[in-house]
């Protein structure tokens, strides 16, 4: 099997290099690459590459993610979150491979305080989740055999995230003031990734397995149970925060305006997935703890 990934250094693109290289041969771009070109915004050159390498399977895991960003800039999000993975399943479709993709919690409104299921009515209220919504349905308008897997509150020891940024802030910081109204489960990029090559390697055997899937780690949280837990870890491991235990002061989310609203509800029903390729997602904080251990050793 040849696999072509797009957006190889970002935090998932990098645990997918480890993940997918086993299932066969791996093409490996990013926006920088010079062989071949993994620039998203460059439709005609993609598809040059897609013609040269003809891979079995293209798995999608770049993405404009600036959240904030995305709403000063849609028409460059929407570029590579909605055009480009248009692109990439019309290419997919016409060489009968396989299109692996990811999209996000943010397609939802954020109503209710239930899991969200695949069926679920989508209604993203910011542009990188509008983005996403469009980079999916172009997807599954194509026809092309796919995956998609929707995911939340991605982390990983590599590149930047929230639980990183929390970390840093603190040891710099007396208080931090975390939203505690909007509530998912953070994500490890190495769970995701593994749990992609099982998928991958089920749904080539089972074509019948192709669709749309929630994925995320067991359990749920907010933002500011999630600072709170890497706080107290880091603390644990010896690390010398600003911080007090106490002084992560929760707020709704009026108390730290940004400039994209996000979704209250970001929790997702993976039943689908688990049941489907036989799977058990371990809780959050399984994965978090992970990270630090990984992240702290190295400080
Ligand atoms: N991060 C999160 O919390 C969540 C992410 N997701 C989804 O998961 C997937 C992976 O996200 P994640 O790994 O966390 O994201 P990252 O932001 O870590 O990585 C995204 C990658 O996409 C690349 N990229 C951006 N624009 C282009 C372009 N024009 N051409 C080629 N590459 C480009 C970036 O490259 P560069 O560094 O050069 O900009 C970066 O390497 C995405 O589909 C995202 O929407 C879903 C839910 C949560
Ligand atoms: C830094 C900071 C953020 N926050 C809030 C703002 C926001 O509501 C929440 C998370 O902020 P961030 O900007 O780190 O995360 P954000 O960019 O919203 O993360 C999202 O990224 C995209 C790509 C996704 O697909 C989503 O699943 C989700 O992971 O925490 C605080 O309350 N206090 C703080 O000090």
């Amino acid at each position: 099997m040849k696999i072509l990934l797009f957006g190889k250094n970002g935090q998932l693109g990098w645990e997918l290099q480890r993940s997918l290289a086993p299932l066969g041969e791996l093409v490996a771009l990013c926006r920088h690459s010079t062989e071949f070109c993994g620039d998203l915004q460059r439709p005609d050159a993609l598809a040059d590459t897609v013609e040269r390498i003809a891979p079995d399977v293209i798995v999608n895991a770049a993405a404009y993610t600036a959240v904030d960003q995305a709403e000063a800039e849609p028409e460059i999000a929407r570029a590579v979150n909605a055009r480009a993975p248009a692109l990439l399943a019309r290419l997919a479709s016409e060489r009968k491979a396989w299109l692996v993709h990811y999209s996000t919690d943010y397609v939802f409104n954020g109503g209710g305080d239930t899991p969200w299921r695949e069926s679920c009515p989508t209604a993203p209220i910011n542009v990188y989740g509008q983005t996403k919504l469009e980079g999916e349905a172009a997807i599954q308008d194509s026809g092309c055999r796919h995956l998609i897997f929707r995911t939340s509150w991605v982390y990983a020891a590599r590149g930047g995230n929230f639980a990183k940024t929390m970390l840093r802030l603190g040891q710099e910081r007396d208080t931090l003031t975390v939203i505690d109204d909007q509530v998912g489960a953070p994500t490890g990029a190495d769970l995701l990734a593994d749990v992609t090559a099982h998928a991958l390697r089920a749904a080539v055997r089972e074509p019948a397995l192709a669709g749309l899937y929630h994925l995320a780690a067991g359990g749920e949280t907010s933002w500011h149970g999630y600072a709170a837990f890497v706080l107290e870890q880091a603390r644990a491991a010896g690390v010398e925060l600003k911080t007090a235990p106490g002084a992560v002061l929760p707020v709704d989310s009026s108390g730290f305006p940004t400039a994209a609203r996000r979704p209250l509800n970001s929790r997702l029903d993976t039943r689908k997935l688990q049941e489907a390729f036989g799977l058990h997602l371990p809780d959050w904080r399984v994965g978090v703890t992970r990270l630090l251990t990984e992240i702290l050793d190295k400080t």
